[in-house]
């Protein structure tokens, strides 16, 4: 999967020609200030249960209004509003949160070099006194502010009132309670928003003592004090919460049995993934054969008719145009423009039967073999993010952190790790959070090694191969996959800090977040991006690929004289007579010892861009076209029955455990190498994890082939 989980956000207009008015939302990481954010805006970036989710700045262009029955005398104001990664202090300790205190002091260059017009300082209700300390500093800037109290739904549940009058007095400010999630006190924030941000009059700075003024000891003592101090004065717990979880955290965070629950549950999902996706899939399967048909039915017998050209060529120029695009850093050039062009004009020149051959063997079969696995990757993401929310994953980071350090890995790096499992992007994207260096680059190498949502197609596929009939084996498989992934990427700490960047990780501070029920809503929409993602990706890269990869199996075509006369052999030998065919012949014995045959070397070769289109890559291989794009049971029936030519089967279990390791661990994604430069800042590094990975993947499938071939199952 190639893309980051970004909504579009504008940088916020600066200095002089500044238009609106700039609000800022800050306070400690994971009190909800994305998901105010997202509320306020209509947006959907990126949230969980856990700290240091965001790590950039996102402006959003907002409408708030004055206060007044009549909505004709209402009057509004137009505002950037400013999401910020969490903060702790205003003395910040790594870089996103000196992206956050930067942004207060309106000293960040070239995105936000003036002072906010207000600032939002939002506190977790159900931890007043943590969050509010945080807001001592804020509040001595002097800007005008508002302290918004979230979760107070949550609060509430939990027996706990806050007196928001008392506390607006203790702070000097406005001070409003919302429940992001459920959408409570939105419009008073608005209000009091516009109140402070009116159009025409300047608002004027409130001045406040500070409480660290004659402090003479600790400031950051003096600071929990008072905050401790404003939050007794302002909460009252109607019951005592109940501390049974603590039970439930003790062993959740133990060594041993926090490990076996993580593993249960991750268990658990990957099994539901196998049963609930089965409906869906079918449905997708029927969906396709029947475009396939429709389509294969519509395409006249005489040259091909313009009203058929035109959509084709557009759609693949287009997908030309994006590939392209997103190779080059969404960036335009000539030659992208050039190429989609050139494709529309040779698709215009093809005869009828390829043209036939185009649509529905390069085209529908290329993206229906990627798009049956939309279900299982929409049902993972539920799942993950249902359990993020809950706050489970925070536990399972705790009794992760343990073994990180030991190989060398910081404890922060557990939030790019998680990510990574979506898509090794958004993970190194997030290793901003880390403050060293080292810690950064080591975290950065190895996330692309973790099992993301784009090896999924191929671990099903191989599990369909091997173990179609047992859904228990095939979880098994799966979770073995997944495990592998993380081994490697600790084995590889371990040895970088042995070798080439030796010192010791950072140790956690993270506060376990309190469990939370998950929203069912922040679930389904994640599920919804992550679908489309996966849907964009299949309608270009994926589209792009297979189509070169059709024309190259086509092209050149085997002369009628040396066509075979059985019809069975001659698709065989028009495909070996294929540039394909070369390609895949010359290359064959370097895979030769990990149990692959030439059309699997193809589709290793063509899924260096993109892991998924292996898949895709095979249907085209095996000429599967049409009837795979039907069936995609026929995929792994066609591959089953695949014979070597001394007619022993080519999917043997070593063959198939062998491919599976090569696409746990070789480095098979474009976009990955493209951050990866950017976030090291040379393309050393992009080689380094290149080379390192796929040597990895090399060795590791031979060793299993070679032993279970040696036990046999070869
Ligand atoms: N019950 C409840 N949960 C909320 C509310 N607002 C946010 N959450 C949950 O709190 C968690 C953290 O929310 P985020 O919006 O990611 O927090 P953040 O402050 O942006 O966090 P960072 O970006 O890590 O600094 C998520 O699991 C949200 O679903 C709320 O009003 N009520
Ligand atoms: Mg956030």
């Amino acid at each position: 999967m190639t893309t980051v989980d970004d909504v579009p956000a504008t940088e916020p207009s600066t200095g002089n020609e500044q238009q609106s008015k700039t609000v800022l939302l800050v306070g400690n990481p994971n009190v909800g200030k994305t998901s105010l954010f997202n509320a306020l805006a209509g947006l959907r970036a990126k949230t969980a249960n856990y700290p240091g989710v965001t790590v950039d700045l996102r402006v959003a262009a907002i409408q708030v209004r004055s206060v007044d029955s009549d909505p004709h005398c209402q009057a509004s104001a137009d505002l950037d509003l400013v999401d910020l990664p969490g903060l702790y202090s205003m003395q910040p300790a790594s870089p996103e949160e000196e992206v956050a205190a930067k942004c207060l002091r309106g000293e960040f260059q070239g995105r936000m070099d003036h002072s906010p017009d207000a600032v939002v300082v939002v506190v977790d209700a159900t931890n007043l006194s943590r969050t509010l300390v945080v807001a001592s500093e804020i509040l001595e800037l002097n800007l005008p502010t508002i302290v918004a109290v979230n979760l107070i739904d949550a609060a509430q549940a939990a027996g706990t009132e806050i007196n928001i009058q008392e506390l607006s007095n203790q702070l000097g400010c406005p001070v409003v309670p919302v429940s992001a999630r459920k959408g409570n006190g939105l419009d008073t924030l608005r209000e009091t928003i516009y109140d402070t941000v009116k159009p025409d009059e300047v608002a004027l700075p409130i001045a406040r003592a500070s409480c660290v003024a004659g402090c003479t000891g600790c400031p950051f003592a003096a600071r929990f004090d008072w905050a401790d101090q404003v939050a007794g004065c302002s909460t009252e717990s109607r019951k005592t919460v109940s501390r049974d979880l603590t039970w439930i955290d003790k062993t959740l965070t133990s060594p041993l049995l926090g490990l076996a629950a993580l593993l249960t549950v991750m268990l658990s999902v990957f099994f539901m993934i196998f049963w609930v996706a089965n409906y869906p899939m079918q449905w997708i399967e029927m969906a396709f054969g029947y475009i396939s048909e429709t389509v294969a039915a519509l395409i006249p017998s005489g040259p091909v008719a313009l009203w058929l050209w035109f959509p084709l060529a557009t759609l693949l120029s287009l997908a030309v145009f994006a590939g392209a695009y997103r190779l080059n850093e969404m960036k335009w050039t000539r030659w992208s423009t050039g190429t989609a062009v050139a494709v529309s004009l040779l698709i215009g020149m093809l005869p009828q039967a390829d043209f036939h051959s185009l649509a529905v063997d390069g085209v529908i079969a290329g993206i229906a073999g990627v798009v049956v696995f939309l279900p299982q990757i929409c049902i993972l993401f539920f799942f993950i993010t249902l359990l993020e929310d809950s706050g489970y994953m925070a536990r399972g980071a705790f009794v992760m952190e343990r073994l990180m350090r030991r190989v060398g890995l910081p404890g922060k790096a557990f939030v790019p790790m998680l990510s990574a499992h979506a898509c090794a992007i958004p993970g190194i994207m997030s290793t901003r959070t880390i403050e060293s260096w080292r810690d950064r680059l080591v975290t950065i190498l190895v996330l692309p090694l973790l099992t993301c949502s784009a090896r999924l197609p191929v671990y099903v596929m191989v599990a369909a191969l091997l173990f179609g009939d047992s859904p228990g084996k095939a979880a098994i498989m799966f979770a073995g996959a997944y495990l592998l992934g993380l081994i490697a990427a600790f084995g590889t700490a371990f040895l970088l800090k042995k070798t080439v960047v030796p010192g010791e990780a950072a140790p956690l501070v993270m506060e376990l977040p309190s469990y939370r029920l998950p929203s069912l809503r922040n679930a389904l929409l994640t599920m919804l991006d992550r679908g489309t993602i996966f849907l964009r990706q299949a309608g270009t890269t994926i589209l792009l690929i297979s189509v070169v990869l059709w024309a190259l199996a086509t092209y050149p075509k085997i002369p009628e004289a040396q066509l075979p006369v059985d019809e069975r052999q001659q698709a065989q030998a028009a495909l070996e007579y294929s540039a394909v065919g070369r390609i895949g012949q010359t290359i064959e014995p370097v895979f030769e010892p990990l149990g692959f045959d030439w059309k699997i070397d193809i589709g290793i070769m063509t899924s260096f861009a993109a892991r998924e289109v292996l898949v895709s890559s095979l249907s085209i291989v095996y000429g599967l076209g049409e009837d795979a794009a039907e069936d995609t049971d026929l995929l792994v029936e066609t591959l089953a029955r695949q014979t070597k030519p001394d007619g022993s089967p080519v999917f043997t279990t070593a063959t198939g455990l062998s491919l599976l390791v090569f696409f746990v661990l070789a480095m098979q994604c474009l976009p990955t190498q493209a951050v990866t430069k950017r976030e090291t800042g040379s393309l050393k590094w992009a080689i380094v994890q290149f080379c390192y990975m796929t040597g990895l993947a090399y060795v590791a499938a031979l060793m299993t082939y070679q032993t279970l071939a040696a036990l046999g199952f070869a």
